[in-house]
């Protein structure tokens, strides 16, 4: 019997309980209840576990929907990992190496997981994908799920893809049986890396289009970023994990995922903002102010991805991403977001 854990329960996170929650019960290998590890907080004076267990609602990260009633929402992540077989992490990338810490060697031996997380880190040796950080710290299989997935248009019910990145097939089937749904419809490719790596650099591309949009520079200006942006990130991938599949790129994880973000992200709408008050406001005050406690992904993975191109003398190599780095955090004007170098013509 298969036993399912979410860890994590922002705006994604909280989205992804109720598609989990409706297929546990179409299948007699899961169990019918599903955990979720919330980190606690007190709203009005009452913790957030006791309200989304009482009223069925997530009313901080996913207020206008209602969670189905076998989401059960627990404080403390051994509490909730406890007895689970399968998880689920789903929480902002900046927060996973701790969980994992926790998490270390109180696994049962049968435990596999699948990452909806999109950002990346790095250390001396390189790039370092969420699923590497799971399975470093914890020693079992991990997937990946990913795709032009903004959370609260999939509460709603709207028609959207995703798609899943494997290593085992076995465990694919698994997480396909837990995601699919009419309106949610997965698809499955044997690459883990190309998966992740697309997620997490849009993130980057959206702050781009977000600039954009605060200098109303219009559709042209936009779809040339979108494109720039998509070589760029198919050559960060190529450049640090070899041979990618192009096939994936056009799965709901590539493309599809640029431009729902670049469209209708946090990370876009936070750096619109940035550009309207001309880079005189901080990150962190826009992402307090209009987030609501919601985290936003593109600036740390900014800052990453230039520290290792950096490193490896390759920034030439990604003129887009060394603009958007300039506006975002060396005081650049926010008109040069187009400045591209003559001799590096978007290819
Ligand atoms: N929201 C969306 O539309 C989508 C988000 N994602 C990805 O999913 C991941 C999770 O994002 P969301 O669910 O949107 O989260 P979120 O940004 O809505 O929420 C922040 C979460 O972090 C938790 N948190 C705060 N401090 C913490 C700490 N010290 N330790 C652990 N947790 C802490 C909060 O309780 C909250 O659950 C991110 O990597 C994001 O890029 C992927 C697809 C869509
Ligand atoms: O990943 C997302 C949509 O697929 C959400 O992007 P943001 O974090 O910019 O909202």
């Amino acid at each position: 019997m298969k036993r399912v854990c979410i860890v994590g329960a922002g705006n994604w996170g909280s989205a992804a309980s109720m598609i989990i929650a409706r297929n546990m019960k179409r299948y007699d290998h899961f169990e019918n209840t599903v955990n979720m590890w919330v980190y606690e907080e007190m709203i009005d004076g009452r913790k957030l576990t006791e309200i989304i267990n009482t009223e069925h609602r997530n009313v901080k990260y996913l207020p206008d929907h209602e969670l189905p009633e076998n989401v059960v929402a627990v404080p403390e992540l051994l509490d909730a990992v406890c007895d689970c077989n399968v998880l689920v992490f789903v929480l902002p990338h900046q927060f996973l190496h701790r969980t994992c810490k926790t998490l270390k060697g109180r696994l049962p031996p049968d435990t596999i997981a699948i990452s909806l997380i999109k950002g990346i880190d790095f250390n001396e040796e390189g790039v370092v994908l969420m699923t590497d950080m799971i399975k470093n710290e914890l020693d079992i299989d991990v997937s990946v799920l990913s795709g032009a997935n903004i959370a609260n248009e999939i509460a709603a019910g709207k028609f959207c893809e995703s798609t899943i990145g494997y290593a085992d097939e076995e465990n694919a089937t698994t997480f396909y049986e837990m995601f699919n749904e009419k309106n949610f419809r997965i698809s499955i490719v044997n690459d883990i890396e190309s998966v992740q790596v697309f997620g997490a650099i849009k993130n980057v591309i959206a702050l781009g289009a977000g600039f954009c949009d605060a200098l109303e520079m219009g559709n042209n200006t936009k779809a040339a970023l979108i494109r720039i942006g998509l070589l760029e990130i198919q050559r960060f991938a190529r450049k640090y994990f070899g041979p990618i599949n192009d096939a994936a790129m056009l799965e709901s994880c590539g493309l599809a995922d640029l431009i729902t973000t670049c469209l209708g992200g946090r990370n876009r709408r936070c750096a619109e903002a940035f550009g309207r008050a001309d880079g005189k406001r901080s990150w962190e005050e826009l992402e307090a102010e209009m987030l609501n406690g919601q985290k936003l992904q593109g600036t740390s993975t900014c800052l990453e991805v230039m520290k290792i191109l950096k490193r490896d003398n390759a920034v030439g190599d990604f003129p887009f991403m060394e603009l958007i780095h300039n506006v975002a955090y060396e005081g650049a004007p926010i008109s040069t977001i187009v400045d591209f170098p003559d001799e590096h013509a978007p290819a």
